[in-house]
């Protein structure tokens, strides 16, 4: 048997959905093995496998989130681009299968696709219907606006329902890249940064500022609750503990949320906007990650992973993965069948995901992004928020440095990379 070696950054039941499809992979055959292995977060399963391939112990697969792309595309020799991959393999390949917000995010400029679709996600609201209800709010209405937000906030806490009105998971994709796309904010010059290497950032601009002085605020007043650096690890549990009844999380905390949130009745909606501005809302992009192939695999070890690759995608896998962890159904057929399987009406607000991302075809503020170094931009977006919070900065300026500091990792990139 020939072993796959396949690095992932899913942990608790996304980790225990994401073990089970490699042992249904080995199942369905006797030639190859794929063997997953838990690595930390995004971040630390990015930064482990580029250290192994320099030591020349890289995985044949590794699950890498969104904002690493612009990265990995530079990586020339370290990667095989999948369609390169699948074309060796002798396997079909047809990239418009995926949703288009999919294929445009993992395309080069001639429409190649480099890396696998697998777990695409975006961030959704999710709230404690019960405690709704103790604050005396209807349970049927999430809020929509930022204003209702804070209003349904006070009135939480204020009431005594709960001690925090709302958390959110990931400040970085949240509530800033999100946050500008479905403003129809820029991020980035050229088009965020899809346009080239020579990109610059600009979400330091007045409905940001606006924004994130916003939350200083409410963090102040007890209204919204920080959850840590990176993906914001204490929103899921201040969410399940009912401490915060609202919580914004990827669509793919649904598997988190049906395990732990069994005391109470959890609603659905969309990202709230600023409804005085023009625009929005727009549409939200894609987070979540795909699977890149580091290069140095044998023939048979990639013609492997291309049939791993073909399983992951076919429409009765990617369904059962998109119903089990809320990640989105990332091909058409997928969707199709989720819709014929009668998914959605079983489960109202499963298809918020879906609606949020395709509410508006998407302009050149809310594709998604591409820079080069953003793992690490999205570390400075932490210190920076974690200094507006301390009060050592205000808005502006926090989000003045984040431009700054970034540009010069930007132009880094560039500088080794153009
Ligand atoms: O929690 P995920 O997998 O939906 O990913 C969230 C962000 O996109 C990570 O960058």
């Amino acid at each position: 048997q020939t072993q796959i070696d396949w690095w992932h950054a899913m942990g608790g039941e996304l980790g225990e959905k994401t073990e089970a499809l490699a042992t249904a992979f080995n199942a369905t055959q006797s030639e190859f093995v794929v063997v997953p292995s838990y690595r930390g977060s995004y971040a630390e399963t990015m930064t482990g496998a580029i250290a192994a391939f320099r030591a020349g112990e890289q995985p044949d697969i590794v699950q890498v989130f969104e904002v690493g792309t612009g990265t990995m595309m530079a990586a020339e020799g370290a990667i095989v681009p999948v369609y390169q991959l699948m074309a060796n393999a002798g396997v079909d390949f047809d990239p418009s299968a995926f949703l288009p917000a999919v294929v445009g995010y993992y395309t080069d400029p001639e429409g190649n696709m480099l890396s696998m679709p697998f777990n695409s996600s975006t961030p959704i609201l999710y709230y404690n219907r019960n405690v709704f209800e103790a604050a005396g709010l209807d349970p049927n209405t999430p809020p929509t606006t930022w204003a209702e937000v804070e209003a349904f906030s006070r009135q939480i806490v204020s009431s005594g329902a709960a001690p925090c009105g709302f958390t959110s998971r990931w400040v970085s994709w949240a509530q800033l890249e999100n946050f500008s796309a479905w403003h129809n904010q820029q991020i980035g010059t050229l088009q965020n940064g899809f346009g080239g290497l020579e990109t610059e950032l600009t979400f330091n601009g007045p409905v940001q500022v606006r924004h994130w002085e916003n939350l200083a605020r409410w963090e102040d007043e007890g209204l919204y609750r920080y959850a840590g650096p990176g993906g914001g690890n204490d929103a899921g549990p201040s969410f399940y503990s009912q401490t915060c009844g609202i919580m914004m999380e990827s669509s793919a905390g649904r598997a988190g949320v049906m395990a732990n949130a069994t005391d109470f009745e959890v609603g659905f909606g969309m990202l709230p906007y600023y409804d005085d501005v023009p625009g929005a809302p727009q549409n939200s992009i894609i987070g979540g990650a795909t699977l890149w192939v580091l290069a140095g695999g044998s023939e048979e070890e990639q013609r492997g992973v291309a049939e791993f690759f073909n399983f992951l995608s076919s429409p009765e896998v990617q369904a059962q993965w998109h119903q089990d962890t809320g990640y989105l159904p990332i091909t058409q057929a997928a969707y199709e069948l989720s819709q014929a399987q009668g998914y959605y009406e079983a489960n109202p607000g499963a298809d918020t995901s879906i609606r949020q991302m395709t509410l508006n075809p998407p302009t050149d503020n809310s594709r998604g992004l591409r820079f080069g170094n953003y793992v690490q931009i999205r570390t400075v977006i932490d210190e920076e928020f974690e200094r507006l919070l301390s009060g050592a900065v205000d808005a502006q300026g926090a989000l003045d440095a984040v431009v700054e500091r970034g540009n010069a990792l930007i132009r880094d990139f560039e500088d080794a990379n153009g």
